[in-house]
């Protein structure tokens, strides 16, 4: 199931996108089912972004409908606000593991804009003060991330998308045409262990261990770490002790002492690990 990934402040028209491309993609490839999976077709209320942990039921709610439509054809539009780096690296992971194509839309109205179009909504704006706390909580993508690429912005100002135009045509080649990225070979072995090796594993282990701590002594639970461009720490929404951190910390530096991960690699493997340990991967 190919993945299509919109993300945009609220109101920014991500709906009205959401829409156009799956119409052009309905003309341009009719042989592929496509599925929209979004706020609206999950009944799920704007309210939820009130309560941290309505919010993450909806988000368990999200994920869930993705993975109903696991197949390697059929396209899945996710419409949304997607503003949690985190879930987005959540879906992305999904696409990874069935070994499909995915992209991300990135609806780039401006907010003033978008609180005008606001303004004008006969059904259901969002609140005043709601409105104005999810744009301070957005984390814009940023292709430089694995889970943000590859990233298509759309101006407000752009005329609507068609099969023929704008970001359609690269759109419908990462999608359709590319080629899926092969998972990450977090242990790539190499012929001998150094003792530079050994340093560097448990000081950058150590360094993502503190960067967590920190986190959580500001309160962030639940929240991301990003350890590079292409890994990054989901935390789970009850604090993780300092000693299970280094336990684990230990545990990995044990595992990996052996088969040489490399250099680059070993926030990510580490990250990973972590992921699958707190069950938020
Ligand atoms: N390009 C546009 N020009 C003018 N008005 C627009 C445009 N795109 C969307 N709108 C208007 O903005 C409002 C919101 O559009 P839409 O539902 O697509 O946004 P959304 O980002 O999905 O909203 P929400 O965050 O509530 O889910 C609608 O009233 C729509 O008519």
């Amino acid at each position: 199931m190919p993945i299509i990934l919109i993300t945009g402040y609220p109101c920014s028209g991500k709906t009205t996108r959401a829409h156009e491309i799956i119409a052009a993609f309905t003309e341009m490839a009719p042989d592929r089912k496509l599925h929209l999976v979004s706020e609206d077709t999950l009944d799920i209320d704007k309210s939820v972004y009130r309560d941290a942990k309505q919010e993450k039921m909806a988000r368990a709610n999200i994920m869930s409908s993705i993975k109903r439509y696991l197949s390697r054809e059929d396209i899945v539009v996710v419409d949304g606000l997607n503003y949690i780096k985190g879930f987005r690296y959540q879906i992305f992971c999904e696409a990874k593991a069935e070994k499909t194509t995915y992209a991300v839309v990135h609806v780039g109205t401006p907010v003033e804009v978008c609180q005008a179009w606001n303004e004008s909504v006969d059904k259901n704006p969002w609140d005043k003060d709601l409105f104005e706390a999810l744009v301070f909580r957005y984390e814009e993508p940023n292709d430089m991330n694995r889970w943000d690429s590859p990233l298509y912005t759309l101006p407000y100002s752009d005329p609507a998308i068609t099969p023929n135009q704008g970001i359609f045509p690269p759109l419908f080649e990462s999608i359709i045409h590319a080629k899926v990225k092969p998972p990450n070979f977090a242990t790539i072995l190499k012929p001998a262990v150094s003792t530079d090796y050994i340093y560097e594993l448990d000081k950058q282990t150590q360094d993502v261990v503190k960067r967590i701590v920190d986190l959580q002594q500001e309160g962030g639970a639940g929240q991301t770490v990003v350890v590079s461009n292409d890994d990054a720490v989901m935390l789970p929404v009850e604090n993780v002790s300092i000693a299970q951190l280094q336990r684990l910390r230990r545990n990995f530096v044990a595992l990996n002492k052996v088969r040489q991960i490399d250099g680059g690699r070993i926030k990510g493997a580490f990250a990973e690990f972590l992921n699958r340990n707190f069950g938020t991967e």
